[in-house]
C-alpha cells in the first residue's frame, strides 16, 4: 500500500515535472518565433520604404532599419544600458568588433549602430528571404566563410573603399555566434583590415545573454543587457606582423570587459 503511495507520487512529480519542460520548450519556441516572425515582416515592409527614400542598396537605408529594429526589444522585455557611446566619434572610418552571441544579437547591433556603419554577413543570409533583401538594402558587406582566400579579397577590397567612402565596418570576430558566457578566439580579419585601411579598432561588448536567454534550457525572458564601446585602439604605422597582437590586445580588452559586464570573475565554459 505504501509503495503503491510512493509510486504515484513518483509518477505525479514526474509528470509535473514533463509538463514544466513542455511549457518552457512551448514558451522558448513562442517568444523565438515571434522573433523571426518580426525580422520577417519588418524586413517586408521596410524594404520598399527603403528602395522608395534612398533609391536602392546603400548604408543609408541602415537608419530607417535601425528605426524599426530599435522598437523590437519592447515586445520581449529587453533593455540595454549602454556606455561609451562617445567612442565610435573618431574621425574618418573605423572597424568595430564585437561578442556575437546569438541572433537576438540584431537588436543590441542597432541599440547603438553609429551612422555610415555597414556590417560583415556571412553570404547564406542574403538567401533569408526579406530579412536577405533588407541586409542587402542595407550594404551589408558578404564573405564566404568556406573560401579562405575569397572571403580575404572582399575584405581588401572593404579596405580600399571604406576611406574613399568614409564608412565604419562592424565585424563579429568569434566569426560565428557563441551564447557560452565566454568568448571564442577571434579570426584575424577584421585586424587585417584595420592595419590594412591603417584606422582604429573600437571594441563593443554586450553582456552576457546566459540569465535570460539560453536555447539549450529553453530559456527566453526579459532580461537587462549591459553595452560598453570602449576607446579606439590606433593602428597607424602596424603592419601585418603586428595584426596578431592587435587581435589578441583587443581578445583580452574585451573578455575582461564580458566577465566585468556580466558580473562573473571567472571563465565560463558551457552555459548548458
Ligand atoms: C527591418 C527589420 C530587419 C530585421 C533584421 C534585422 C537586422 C538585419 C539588418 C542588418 C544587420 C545585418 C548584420 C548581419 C550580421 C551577421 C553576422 C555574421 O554573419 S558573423 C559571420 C561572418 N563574419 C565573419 O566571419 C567575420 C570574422 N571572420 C574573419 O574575419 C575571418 O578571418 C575570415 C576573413 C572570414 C577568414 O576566415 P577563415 O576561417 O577562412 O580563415 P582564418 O581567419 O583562420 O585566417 C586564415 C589565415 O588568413 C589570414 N587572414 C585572414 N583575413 C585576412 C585578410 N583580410 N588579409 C590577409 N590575411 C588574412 C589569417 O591571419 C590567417 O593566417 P595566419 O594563421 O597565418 O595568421
Ligand atoms: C524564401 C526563403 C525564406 C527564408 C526565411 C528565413 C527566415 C529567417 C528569418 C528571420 C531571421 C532573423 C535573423 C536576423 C539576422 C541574424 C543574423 C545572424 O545572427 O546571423 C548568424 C550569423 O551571424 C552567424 O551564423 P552561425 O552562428 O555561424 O550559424
Amino acid at each position: 500500500m505504501e509503495l503503491g503511495w510512493l509510486l504515484w507520487g513518483a509518477a505525479l512529480l514526474l509528470g509535473l515535472h514533463v509538463l514544466t519542460e513542455l511549457s518552457a520548450a512551448a514558451n522558448f519556441a513562442v517568444r523565438l518565433g515571434f522573433y523571426y516572425l518580426l525580422c520577417v515582416l519588418g524586413s517586408a515592409l521596410t524594404a520598399p520604404v527603403c528602395v522608395l527614400v534612398n533609391g536602392g542598396r546603400t548604408v543609408k537605408n541602415m537608419r530607417i532599419i535601425k528605426a524599426v529594429v530599435k522598437t523590437f526589444k519592447y515586445f520581449f522585455g529587453l533593455r540595454f544600458e549602454v556606455k561609451g557611446l562617445e567612442n565610435f566619434e573618431v574621425e574618418g572610418p573605423a572597424i568595430i568588433v564585437s561578442n556575437h552571441q546569438s541572433v537576438l544579437d540584431m537588436m543590441g547591433l542597432m541599440e547603438v549602430l553609429p551612422d555610415d556603419c555597414v556590417q560583415v554577413a556571412k553570404k547564406e543570409l542574403v538567401y533569408a528571404g526579406p530579412v536577405g533583401l533588407i541586409i542587402y538594402l542595407g550594404g551589408v558587406i558578404f564573405i564566404n566563410r568556406k573560401s579562405t582566400d575569397s572571403a580575404k579579397m572582399v575584405m581588401a577590397e572593404v579596405a580600399k573603399t571604406m576611406a574613399a567612402e568614409n564608412v565604419k565596418v562592424w565585424v563579429y570576430p568569434e566569426g560565428t555566434r557563441n551564447c557560452t558566457g565566454d568568448l571564442l578566439p577571434f579570426k584575424k580579419g577584421a585586424f587585417h583590415l584595420a592595419v590594412q585601411a591603417q584606422v582604429p579598432v573600437i571594441p563593443v561588448v554586450y553582456s552576457s545573454f546566459t540569465t535570460f536567454y539560453n536555447p539549450k534550457k529553453n530559456l527566453f525572458t526579459s532580461g537587462k543587457i549591459k553595452v560598453e564601446v570602449l576607446p579606439p585602439i590606433e593602428t597607424k604605422g602596424l603592419t601585418s606582423d603586428d595584426v596578431s597582437d592587435l587581435t589578441d590586445r583587443c581578445f583580452h580588452i574585451m573578455r575582461e570587459t564580458l566577465f566585468k559586464l556580466s558580473g562573473h570573475p571567472g571563465e565560463v565554459k558551457d552555459s548548458s
